[in-house]
């Protein structure tokens, strides 16, 4: 797969360089690359922001200077790639949306700062190219790079062979294998530490009864902290849900 990413700060991606993005990168899993936007800024400034028309505080990315970087970028590949604009203003990030970005052969990231990116940015490459807005969550931050980021690394886990055991993914919270739930508390060596011991079922072996053991805990989580996602579950499963 490959992922471009589109910033003014490209400094701010330098985290792909490390760990399980880093290590998929020197295995030829994964294909990333960070685009300095300002490359495509022009005059003495290289400027790439402007006040936005009809007031209102902070300023606005351009759109001949993203038009021109996405122009070159979503040009220079086998295909067409898709379009993801980190935003607030986006679709939430699910685990289900990472999934199936992971089966893309080429995602774009596109990093807004300052106020945002002129909207006809985005108009224009939905003329050429899927374009999907999508928000880590109802807060703000400074920019998208972090939000880039965490939607990297994401989708990088769910790429075939990025993670060494594909099983982890499917008992991730959220995942197929765990029902849409939270997932279990877990445990490792040592057996006892200070005071507190693992739970007798998880050293018994049968792993029926560990089974259910973790879905029962998984249930209570979901439903202590995001009973939301039981809501969801119920809607689509019935009672069947929680069998
Ligand atoms: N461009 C931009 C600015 C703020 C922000 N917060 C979360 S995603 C995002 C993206």
């Amino acid at each position: 797969m490959r992922i471009d990413v589109v910033t003014i700060f490209p400094a701010y991606l330098a985290p792909l360089d490390e760990a399980l993005v880093g290590r998929a990168r020197r295995a030829g899993l994964l294909d990333v690359r960070v685009h300095d936007l300002r490359r495509w800024a022009t005059g003495v400034h290289k400027a790439v922001d402007d006040a936005p028309y009809g007031g209102g505080p902070g300023m606005l990315m351009t759109a001949p200077v993203w038009g021109a970087a996405l122009d070159e970028v979503a040009g220079s590949g086998e295909g067409v790639p898709r379009l993801l604009v980190p935003t607030p203003a986006g679709a939430p990030l699910t685990q289900r949306r990472a999934a199936s970005w992971a089966s893309e052969p080429w995602l774009v990231l596109a990093c807004g700062r300052y106020e945002g990116i002129d909207a006809r940015v985005l108009d224009d490459a939905r003329r050429r190219m899927p374009v999907e807005e999508v928000s880590l969550g109802d807060y703000v931050l400074a920019g998208g790079e972090v939000a880039a980021l965490v939607v990297v690394e994401a989708v990088s886990r769910l790429v075939p062979g990025v993670l060494g055991n594909p099983a982890s993914a499917e008992l991730d919270s959220f995942a197929e294998g765990t029902g849409g739930l939270l997932e279990a508390p877990a445990y490792t060596r040592p057996e006892r530490w200070r005071d507190l011991d693992v739970p007798e079922v998880l050293r018994g072996g049968n792993h029926a009864v560990v089974d259910r053991w973790r879905r029962d805990r998984s249930l209570e989580r979901t439903a202590a902290v995001r009973p939301d996602l039981l809501d969801a579950l119920l809607a689509r499963h019935g009672a069947a849900a929680f069998d």
